[in-house]
């Protein structure tokens, strides 16, 4: 029998009057977040304009972008705005409502795996260890034959219908973005949409910060580089997101009516390395945050490697051992986030000797 799940985060801190942030939150002192007096150094990222009118310029941007930074904003993306504000505010209202409704889809643990889908607050991350200032709702989206519908919350009574439509344009923004990022390794723009073989799983996940008493002792998701393909988020008003560049973090400043862009492990391991998935992490503060973000994955037995043709034309030996992707999640999960969500330890196993 599954034991019976502790309240979360958002629980503990709306009714627990907490002042100070609670052991199981502490980070290490190395790995907090030092904001400087006007709250954040916030740059922006590089911006790629979806309808910018020179393709090939796009294609340039996106390269740069990719070889630079691993993450990018997209504006004029051809999602609609009041789309995307409908679906914040569904989430919202999710998060809104009494403990008891959101606990109706609590995710737990099935079988010997680790919670996974629903509403909770520790995926991917055992009991015992050291807790991310967030809690989560996060559900399988695509194909659409995986929903588990019983996982959705019933209220407010839109939800369904718009994060159905959310959804699919996320999913056809992404595979637009796919196209430009084989463009700009130098493939045919179906290259990677076709490797995964019009498979590509979808995640949604949406990470609902509360307010901290304490933020600059805490991290709401620590160091991490996602491991799926590409990432689409859409964040509110509120900063958090800082992403890794020359060995700083740097925090993105939101801009309403974007999505920030990210590269995962996949690409890096596809690309040879060429485009890295770069480390990010979001700090807390004294306001709730909301980021909703949609991990587009390889199908779990597609076995990702160094694209052939990458490597002849650049006359390079494969970096990376290939992999099934569904081993690749269980080492992602168990061998790094599980046990202290840090870094890119999980890349590291298949590295290959280059001598
Ligand atoms: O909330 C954010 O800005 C970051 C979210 C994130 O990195 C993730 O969900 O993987
Ligand atoms: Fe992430």
């Amino acid at each position: 029998m599954p034991s019976e799940p502790r309240v979360t985060l958002q629980e503990l801190v709306e009714n627990g009057h907490l002042d100070t942030v609670p052991e199981d939150f502490l980070v290490a002192e190395k790995d907090r977040v030092k904001l400087t007096e006007d709250g954040a150094a916030k740059v922006e990222l590089p911006v790629i304009d979806m309808a910018g009118v020179e393709h090939g310029v796009v294609v340039e941007q996106i390269r740069r972008a990719c070889e630079q930074w691993g993450f990018f904003q997209v504006k004029n993306h051809g999602v609609d705005l009041q789309l995307m504000s409908r679906t914040q505010q569904v989430f919202r209202e999710f998060f809104e409502l009494p403990y008891e409704d959101r606990n109706k889809i609590r995710a737990v643990a099935e079988h010997d795996a680790l919670p996974d889908e629903g509403y909770g607050d520790r995926f991917g991350v055992k009991e015992s260890n050291s807790a991310n200032w967030s809690d989560r709702l996060r559900l399988y989206t695509f194909p659409v034959s995986g929903r588990r519908y019983e996982l959705w919350p019933q209220h407010p009574p839109s939800f369904r219908d718009t994060v159905e439509d959310y959804c699919e344009e996320a999913d056809k923004l992404t595979s637009r973005i796919s196209e430009l990022i084989s463009e700009s390794l130098g493939l045919e723009p179906e290259f990677l949409n076709d490797y995964f073989a019009g498979r590509s799983q979808q995640v949604l996940q949406v990470n609902y910060y509360p307010p901290c008493p304490q933020p600059d002792v805490t991290m709401g998701l620590r160091k991490h580089s996602d491991n799926n393909s590409i990432t689409l988020l859409l964040q509110d008003a509120t900063v958090g997101l800082q992403v890794k560049k020359d060995d700083q973090w740097v925090t993105v400043k939101p801009v309403e009516g974007w999505f920030v862009v990210n590269v995962g492990d996949q690409i890096e391991i596809l690309s040879n390395g060429r485009y890295r998935s770069v480390e990010h992490r979001a700090f807390v503060s004294a306001k709730p945050r909301m980021s909703i973000a949609t991990f587009s994955a390889p199908a779990d037995d597609t076995v990702v490697g160094p694209i052939p043709e990458l490597l002849r034309r650049a006359e390079e030996r494969p970096r990376f051992r290939a992999i099934k992707f569904s081993k690749f999640k269980k080492s992602f999960y168990y061998a790094g986030w599980a046990k202290a969500p840090s870094g890119k330890d999980h890349l590291g196993h298949l590295l290959i000797d280059q001598d």
